[in-house]
């Protein structure tokens, strides 16, 4: 067997996420029966200073001589690096990704991949001119747990999908959590609100299951119809959104496919922690399969069939020793047992196998795929009224936010 190739990373922002994902990028691969590749972050970045990025590489036990600067222009100029993860916040993504791809870099980009398709599109572009990898970083889709979901759809277990009822919310209180209405989860300047930040789950469940097993060749994007309630006094952010999605498809595969994505800010999947309920639910004819919440990192499947059969899965504790610390929400607060992985490295994982195989995006997730979403999520803010400010929406590089 050969050695392990080694992917070196740099880190642009240095937020909750960013200190979560490196942590785990950290944690030997062998942990997790990976051998193919190994991960060593040289740099990190801040937009704030220099030493916000030095204390950053300390607190996540970055090598001493991993190097700390105080601009996302330092970074990017670092030719030591592979790949550069970013972690800012959604109206900022495609400023950053522009920034790296012009100047060679690799990139994998936190989700929302951007704020519309039209730059969703224009990165695509860019990665392609400049023959550079890039992939959106929706870590479940490369979970353990649903890759094994996916297989028991592409094996027929419970016939062609009929319907996904998909949900993620979170009953965060807003007014109190986010009292000055400038934290990114709220705040139009950052492309706040529910749908960006956390339907993007309901989605990924939605299109992971519906859209991503379907011959590449045939499948079609959906229709779509969606009700928006905006959030606060500017009403520029959604805090719940509901969307029906109709996938059409031939009667040999199976006819026309429903989905309804959810997601609120002032709700939750389960009240009170309670993870009996199953937040998402794909079902077809021969039954269905259960995935219990977070919709964002769960744990625990369930798979029913009409002749009786019940399979229940535990996936957790994840492979550690991991970040230590519970797992990051967002916005404080912490479930998962301190110790194990959160589970972002198998994305990472991914983004290096594809380095060294030289394919330029995600293998579960490829471009059109996130663009696709990105349209979805364009059609749902067009019919629920939302539109964040036009310094945001814009895809013209660079922009001064
Ligand atoms: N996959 C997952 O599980 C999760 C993904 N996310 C995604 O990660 C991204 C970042 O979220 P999160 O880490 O929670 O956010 P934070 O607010 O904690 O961090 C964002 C970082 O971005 C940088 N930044 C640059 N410009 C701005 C600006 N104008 N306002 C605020 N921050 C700025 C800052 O880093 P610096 O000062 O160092 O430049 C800041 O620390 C989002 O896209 C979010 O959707 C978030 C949580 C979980
Ligand atoms: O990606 C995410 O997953 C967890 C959520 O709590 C967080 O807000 C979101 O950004």
């Amino acid at each position: 067997m050969s050695s392990p190739k080694t992917t070196r990373w740099g880190i642009l922002a240095t937020g909750g996420i960013a200190i979560t994902f490196t942590k785990d990028l950290l944690v030997d691969p062998k942990t997790r029966g990976v051998n193919n590749v190994k991960h060593t972050v040289v740099a990190a970045a801040s937009s704030s200073s220099a030493s916000r990025a030095e204390q950053f590489l300390k607190d996540v036990g970055a090598s001493s001589d991993a190097k700390a600067y105080g601009s996302y222009e330092e970074l990017v100029k670092d030719s030591n690096i592979d790949i550069i993860y970013i972690a800012t916040p959604h109206s900022h993504h495609y400023q950053n990704a522009m920034l790296c791809l012009e100047a060679g870099k690799n990139v994998l980009c936190e989700k929302a991949f951007t704020v519309n398709a039209a730059q969703a599109r224009a990165l695509k572009e860019k990665a392609k001119e400049k023959g550079l990898f890039l992939m959106e970083a929706v870590w479940t889709r490369y979970f353990p747990l649903s890759i094994y979901v996916r297989e028991l759809i592409t094996s027929g277990k419970i016939g062609p999908v009929a319907r996904v009822l998909s949900d993620n919310s979170m009953a965060t209180n807003p007014e109190e959590t986010w009292k000055d209405g400038k934290h990114r989860m709220v705040n139009p300047d950052l492309a706040g609100g529910a749908l960006l930040d956390l339907g993007i789950y309901s989605l990924t469940w939605v299109f992971q299951t519906l859209y991503h097993t379907q011959d590449p060749k045939t499948r079609k994007p959906p229709q779509v119809l969606a009700a928006l309630k905006s959030y606060g006094a500017t009403k520029a952010a959604d805090e719940q959104t509901t969307i029906v999605l109709n996938f059409p498809r031939s009667d040999e595969a199976g006819g026309d496919a429903h989905a309804v994505a959810t997601t609120s800010l002032r709700i939750a999947t389960t009240p009170g922690g309670n993870a009996d309920a199953p937040g998402i639910r794909i079902q077809g004819p021969k039954g269905e399969i259960q995935v219990f919440p977070p919709a964002f990192r769960p744990t625990r499947t369930k798979l029913i069939l009409s002749d009786g059969t019940v399979e229940e899965k535990n996936w957790a504790p994840f492979p550690g020793p991991g970040a230590g610390s519970g797992w990051y929400n967002g916005f404080g607060g912490g479930k998962n047992a301190v110790g194990e992985g959160h589970g972002m490295f198998w994305e990472a994982d991914e983004a290096a196998t594809a380095l060294v195989e030289g394919r330029k995006e995600g293998k579960y997730e490829g471009l059109d795929e996130s663009i696709l979403i990105m349209e979805v999520m364009d059609e749902v803010r067009k019919q629920g009224g939302l539109q964040y400010p036009e310094k945001i929406e814009t895809t013209k590089y660079p922009t001064q936010l």
